[in-house]
């Protein structure tokens, strides 16, 4: 039985507490959309095994003590247009200002594919559901209308002098300026390169999806130092990975299992401490 994959609207629940030792492209979207945010003060509740309960306002920044709702999606599913295979089965997420979320799970579990659905590939058909983003319905935007809206944003044309400063933090050789966007780089650089997107664009909610692969130790490092560097208090990040060292780069406020589909399971980075030991059969829902 599924114990985790139900949320419950009613009421603020405590901090999370455990009491069990219980691949893709790179994307990001981009937020410029109106500042007409809804403060909402709905907040998920959870199960793990014995006992899990998130707040998923931890970590939010407060103006006035209301912390700022930025993605609210609930019981999304879709499916892949052409064949019409179910892939999403009702996935529920909520992403406060400030926050940064980790989402885990086994292969071909869903994640690219919930990433890929909010910012509108033509690939996937949304069957059933609502994405909320900063107060905006997304799924009534066509994708390039969300990309109008910053929400998803290729880096073409970059301002010499505005990112100066930012190839720095993000450790690029200048010379990057004059080639072509990706042209000759290699995996690494290009995850670099895209980071240095989210840089020049002040990115207010990024997905991140599997940023770490293909990574050496220090292109981690200084991937991960340039997402930390670009966090405010009204930033957000969503992220994609397997591995449990990009959290210890990047420090999520909340990790969730997806499975199946949907989001089986949130808790804190002691989940990715149990992944890494037991697997996701740790995850189980029996
Ligand atoms: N465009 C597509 N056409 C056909 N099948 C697809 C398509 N997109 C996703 N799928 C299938 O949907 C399932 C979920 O894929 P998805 O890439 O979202 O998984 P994932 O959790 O990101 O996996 P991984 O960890 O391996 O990256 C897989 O079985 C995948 O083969």
């Amino acid at each position: 039985m599924a114990l985790l994959n139900r949320f419950n609207y009613t009421s603020p629940p405590p901090l999370p507490s455990f009491t069990k030792s219980p691949s893709t492209s790179t994307l990001f979207t981009f937020s410029t959309l109106p500042r007409n945010r809804r403060h909402n003060r709905k907040f998920p509740s959870f199960k793990l095994t014995a006992t899990l309960a998130a707040d998923t306002t931890a970590g939010s920044v407060s103006n006035g003590g209301q912390p700022k709702l930025v993605l609210e999606v609930k019981d999304l599913t879709a499916v892949i247009s052409e064949s019409g295979q179910k892939i999403l089965n009702g996935v529920n997420l909520s992403i406060y200002e400030g926050q940064i979320h980790a989402i885990m799970g086994k292969n071909g579990s869903g994640k690219s594919t919930f990433a890929k659905v909010l910012v509108g590939h033509k690939d996937y058909e949304v069957t059933g559901g609502s994405v909320v983003f900063k107060g905006e319905n997304l799924l009534e935007m066509e994708p390039e209308d969300r990309s109008l809206a910053g929400l998803f944003l290729s880096f073409q044309s970059p301002f010499y002098g505005y990112i100066m400063p930012k190839l720095e933090m993000v450790n690029i050789k200048a010379d990057f300026l004059n080639r072509n966007v990706n042209e000759g780089f290699s995996g690494g650089e290009k995850k670099r390169n895209e980071i240095l997107q989210l840089a020049v664009l002040g990115a207010e909610l990024a997905i991140l999806d599997e940023i770490d692969s293909g990574l050496d130790v220090d292109a981690l490092r200084d991937v991960s130092k340039a997402v930390n560097a670009l966090m405010t208090p009204t930033n957000s990040v969503l992220m994609i990975t397997h591995y449990r060292r990009l959290l210890e780069f990047i420090k999520p406020t909340y990790i969730h299992i997806m499975d199946e589909g949907r989001i089986s399971k949130t808790g804190d980075i002691s989940i990715a401490s149990i992944l890494e030991k037991e697997g996701y059969k740790a995850m189980s829902s029996t």
